[in-house]
């Protein structure tokens, strides 16, 4: 997602991006409300910007519409007070925001990200740009994270959570070792999320039967609370495995992608005689 921002009257927040259509354009809009409430913080006050959004993530998908708009109301904020925030207050501010780190600091780092976090404290580790390609099978209908949110139960038994946790840590040990054949096995067997919410996304054990025996992808997991399936697959292969997985699953749109390299970045210039920004 990317905002071009410049001084107006008043704020407004506009964009033509298909996936955009409809978002609040007022004081309404999350961006301005994060932006305010960092400034607040700060103790600063937000002149009035012409903020334009331009973005290609579908909203409500799993996909981090909501992590990459807190993050740019952070750095909106951050380059209106004088960019006084570091990156870990940049990750701290968003993660407080969302309630976890898990997509709002791939959103400031970009690449791969493991984190923790509390109201008291987060802790995030970066590791690298994965080699990898990610193919994406995008739903047409939204699940938005809170409804996705209230079919986990509130308690695990200590067995099952520890059997949970360790498939976790293997594919964790997987990530950071490149052993992507484990990472793919681990995605498969999650048991922290996938008996719960397969119940909202009926096609998931369908997808990642598929993915692990008609493709060469590593293998399938919901994408952050869903509905998207994310695959992960060899460096070079994912267009193929898009092509395969489009005509096996006509009814939803796949997508082949690679990790960001980059997180947060700002350009500044000089147009139309007034100051503007971008912030991608
Ligand atoms: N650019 C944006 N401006 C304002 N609000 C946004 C923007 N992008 C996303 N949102 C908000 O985030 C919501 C989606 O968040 P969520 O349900 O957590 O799904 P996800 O983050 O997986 O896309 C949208 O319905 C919208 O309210
Ligand atoms: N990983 C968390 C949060 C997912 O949020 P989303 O915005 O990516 O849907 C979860 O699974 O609840």
């Amino acid at each position: 997602m990317t905002l071009e921002v410049h001084p107006s009257e008043k704020w407004f927040f506009g964009s033509s991006s298909r996936e955009l259509q409809g978002i609040e354009e007022g004081e309404d809009n999350l961006i301005y409300k994060v932006a305010v409430h960092v400034a607040k913080e700060l103790g600063k006050e937000l002149p009035p910007c012409h903020v334009t959004m331009t973005s290609d993530i579908p909203l409500a998908r799993g996909l981090g519409s909501s992590a990459a708009a807190i993050v740019a109301g952070i750095e909106l904020a951050n380059q209106l007070t004088g960019e006084p925030l570091t990156v870990e207050e940049k990750v701290r501010f968003s993660s407080l925001w969302e309630g976890h780190p898990d997509n709002v600091a791939a959103s400031v780092y970009g690449g791969l990200v493991i984190g923790t976090h509390t109201e008291e404290s987060t802790h995030v580790l970066y590791g690298g740009v994965p080699e990898v390609d990610l193919v994406l099978l995008v739903p047409s209908e939204e699940l938005k994270t809170k409804k996705a949110r209230g079919v986990l139960p509130s308690e695990l038994s200590y067995k099952h959570a520890v059997r949970a946790s360790s498939v976790a840590n293997v594919l964790v040990a997987g990530l950071l070792q490149n052993d992507w054949e484990s990472v793919g096995k681990m995605m498969s067997e999650d048991l922290f999320h996938h008996p719960y919410r397969r119940e909202l996304v009926p096609h998931l054990e369908e997808v990642i039967q598929v993915v692990r025996e008609e493709t060469k992808a590593y293998g399938a997991a919901l994408s952050g609370a869903g509905p998207t399936m994310l695959c992960l697959a060899p460096l070079h292969q994912g267009e193929e495995i898009q092509n395969k997985l489009q005509r096996h699953f006509p009814s939803f749109e796949v997508l082949h992608l690679r990790p960001a390299k980059e997180g947060i970045q700002v350009k500044k210039g000089i147009q139309n005689k007034e100051a503007s920004a971008q912030i991608s």
